[in-house]
C-alpha cells in the first residue's frame, strides 16, 4: 500500500512541476494593465486635429487590440462610439508616433552612457513610438548574428517603445556574403557603415568597395544601407597660438564641408548600381545626418534625378543651432559632421521644405558626462554626439513654425518617410489597419527645459537643449494601443516589441 502511494507521487511530481513552471511563466508576463496606463484595449481617441495622410480631420480614432480599427469623422459618431471609452483630447494634435531611424542606445555594454530602459522612456516621453538602434556604441557592436542576439536579449522586457536594429557593415563582414546574410536573416532592418573613423574600436570604417559589396547583398533583401558620409581630407593646419581648442571654430576647421562632399561624391559612384536595371537594383542607400547644404546637397539632387535609390536625413540640431552661436568650451554641441554656419542652416531648411532632404532623425548619441570634458571645454578631445531623444518633436516644431512648417510635414519627416526606410509598412501613419502608434501633443503649449522638467535621458546635463524654451508638449504616447506615457507618467511595464525583419 505504502509503495503504491510513493509510486503515484513520483508519477505526479513531473506534472506538478510542469504546472508550477507554467504558472510562473504566465504570471510573470506583464498583463495588459501594466503595459498600458489605460484599463482597456478597445477605445476611441478624439480630437479636432487628427493628422492623417488625407489631411487633418476632426473626429476619433478607434483602437482595438493594438491596431487602428477605424477613423470616424465628427458628426458620424452617433451610435458608433461607446462614450465611456472615448478619450477626448479636445484641440490637441493626434499624430502618428515618431519613428527615429538613428539613435545610439549603447545597450548592451555601455549602459552607463544610455541604455534601453532610460532611452526608450525618454523616447516615449517625447512622442517617439519606434526607434531603430545603431549598431555601434554598444559593446559589442552589432556586426554578426551572434551580436544581434545580444541586442535582442538586452532589449526584451526593457523597452517602452518598439525598437528595431541596424547591423554594421564593417571590413570584417563586407566581403563575406554568408556572414552578412546571417545577420540579415537574423532580422536587422538594414546595414550601417562609416566612411571615416567612428570613434569606436570595434566598428572600423569602410570604403566604397566594401559599400558596393554590401549593396549587392542588400539588393536581394530590399533593405537599405545607411552611411555616415565623411571622408578625412587634408585640412587646414591648426596653429597653437590662434586655434584654441575651447573655441568651436577650431573644431569646425578640422571637419570642413569638403569631408562630406568627398564622401558623397564617392558614394554616388556606387549608388548608380541601385538604378532600375542596375546590378544592385532593390538596394537603397541612405545618407545619415547631412550637415553640409552646399555641394553635398547638389550632388544628392543630381543622383536622385538620375534614378539612384537614395534618401537623406538631417537632424534637428543642424536646423536649430549655428556655429556662430556656440559658446567657447560648450562641448554639448560637438558632433560629427559638425554644426555649421547660419547661412548653411537656412539652406538646410530650404532643402527640407523643398523635399530634397527626405526625413529627420535624432542621431541621439550620448556618453557619460566625463567624456564631454566640461572642465577643459576641449572641442578637439571631447566625445562627439548630441543628446536629444526626448526633445526632437518640440525642437522641430519650435524652430519649424518660424519657417512655416505644417503638422503634415512633421508627420512626413518624422513618421511616414522613416517608416518606409525601415520597411515598417504598418507604422508611420494614422490609417486603418496600422499599429496604433500615436502621439498626442499640444503645439501651442510652451515649456522650459529646466531642472523641474521631467527628463528621462540618463544624462540630461550633456544635452545642448537644456535651458531652451520650447513649444509643443507631449500629452500622451500610444505604442500598439498601449498608452505608454501620459501626463509625466510611464506605464508600469516595458512592453515595447523588438522589431525583426523577416
Ligand atoms: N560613434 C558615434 O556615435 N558617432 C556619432 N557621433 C556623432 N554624430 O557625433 C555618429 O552618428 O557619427
Ligand atoms: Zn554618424
Ligand atoms: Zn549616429
Amino acid at each position: 500500500m505504502e509503495l503504491k502511494k510513493w509510486k503515484l507521487l513520483t508519477l505526479l511530481l513531473p506534472l506538478v512541476a510542469y504546472l508550477l513552471l507554467f504558472a510562473i511563466k504566465n504570471f510573470s508576463k506583464p498583463s495588459v494593465r501594466s503595459c498600458s496606463l489605460l484599463p482597456h484595449d478597445h477605445y476611441w481617441i478624439a480630437s479636432k486635429r487628427i493628422v492623417t495622410p488625407q489631411g487633418i480631420i476632426s473626429g476619433a480614432v478607434e483602437v482595438n487590440g493594438g491596431l487602428i480599427k477605424s477613423l470616424i469623422k465628427e458628426g458620424d459618431w452617433q451610435g458608433r462610439v461607446h462614450t465611456e471609452q472615448v478619450i477626448d483630447y479636445g484641440e490637441a494634435v493626434i499624430m502618428p508616433g515618431l519613428v527615429d531611424v538613428h539613435a545610439h542606445l549603447d545597450d548592451p555594454g555601455r549602459t552607463e552612457w544610455e541604455g534601453f530602459p532610460s532611452g526608450t522612456r525618454a523616447a516615449a516621453a517625447g512622442g517617439i513610438t519606434t526607434l531603430i538602434d545603431m549598431p555601434l556604441n554598444s559593446f559589442p557592436s552589432t556586426v554578426s548574428e551572434e551580436t544581434l542576439k545580444l541586442k535582442i536579449e538586452a532589449a526584451e522586457g526593457n523597452i517602452f517603445v518598439d525598437v528595431g536594429f541596424w547591423g554594421g557593415l564593417v571590413p570584417e563582414n563586407a566581403f563575406n556574403a554568408s556572414a552578412l546574410e546571417g545577420l540579415l536573416n537574423a532580422g536587422v532592418l538594414g546595414l550601417k557603415s562609416f566612411m571615416c573613423p567612428s570613434g569606436i574600436n570595434d566598428f572600423p570604417m569602410t570604403n566604397s568597395t566594401h559599400i558596393k559589396e554590401g549593396l549587392s547583398v542588400l539588393a536581394k533583401y530590399r533593405r537599405p544601407l545607411l552611411v555616415h558620409a565623411e571622408i578625412e581630407q587634408e585640412s587646414e593646419e591648426l596653429k597653437n597660438e590662434v586655434d584654441d581648442p575651447r573655441s568651436y571654430s577650431t573644431y569646425l576647421k578640422t571637419r570642413p564641408a569638403s569631408w562630406e562632399q568627398a564622401a558623397i561624391r564617392e558614394l554616388l559612384t556606387v549608388t548608380k548600381d541601385t538604378r532600375a536595371g542596375g546590378p544592385s537594383e532593390g538596394a537603397h542607400l541612405h545618407i545619415v545626418h547631412l550637415s553640409d547644404s552646399g555641394d553635398s546637397l547638389d550632388l544628392i539632387k543630381e543622383a536622385k534625378r538620375s534614378g539612384d535609390s537614395l534618401t537623406v536625413e538631417t537632424c534637428p540640431h543642424y536646423l536649430a543651432f549655428s556655429s556662430e552661436e556656440i559658446p567657447d568650451g560648450d562641448t554639448r554641441f560637438k558632433c560629427s559632421p559638425p554644426i555649421r554656419g547660419a547661412a548653411n542652416k537656412e539652406k538646410l531648411w530650404e532643402a527640407l521644405m523643398d523635399g530634397y532632404i527626405d526625413m529627420l532623425s535624432s542621431d541621439h548619441s550620448p556618453s557619460v558626462p566625463e567624456l564631454k570634458l566640461f572642465d577643459r571645454g576641449d572641442f578637439l578631445r571631447a566625445w562627439g554626439g548630441i543628446s536629444s531623444l526626448q526633445f526632437v518633436l518640440p525642437v522641430t516644431w519650435s524652430i519649424g513654425r518660424k519657417h512655416g512648417i505644417t503638422l503634415e510635414q512633421i508627420a512626413l519627416w518624422w513618421s511616414a518617410k522613416p517608416s518606409k526606410l525601415a520597411g515598417q509598412d504598418l507604422k508611420g501613419a494614422i490609417a486603418i489597419g496600422n499599429h496604433a502608434d500615436i502621439v498626442v501633443w499640444q503645439p501651442e503649449m510652451e515649456f522650459e527645459l529646466n531642472d523641474d522638467h521631467p527628463i528621462y535621458l540618463k544624462h540630461p546635463s550633456i544635452s545642448a537643449y537644456m535651458g531652451s524654451k520650447l513649444f509643443g508638449k507631449v500629452l500622451g504616447t500610444f505604442v500598439r494601443g498601449n498608452l505608454v506615457f501620459a501626463e509625466g507618467k510611464h506605464a508600469p511595464a516595458a512592453c515595447g516589441s523588438p522589431i525583426l525583419a523577416r
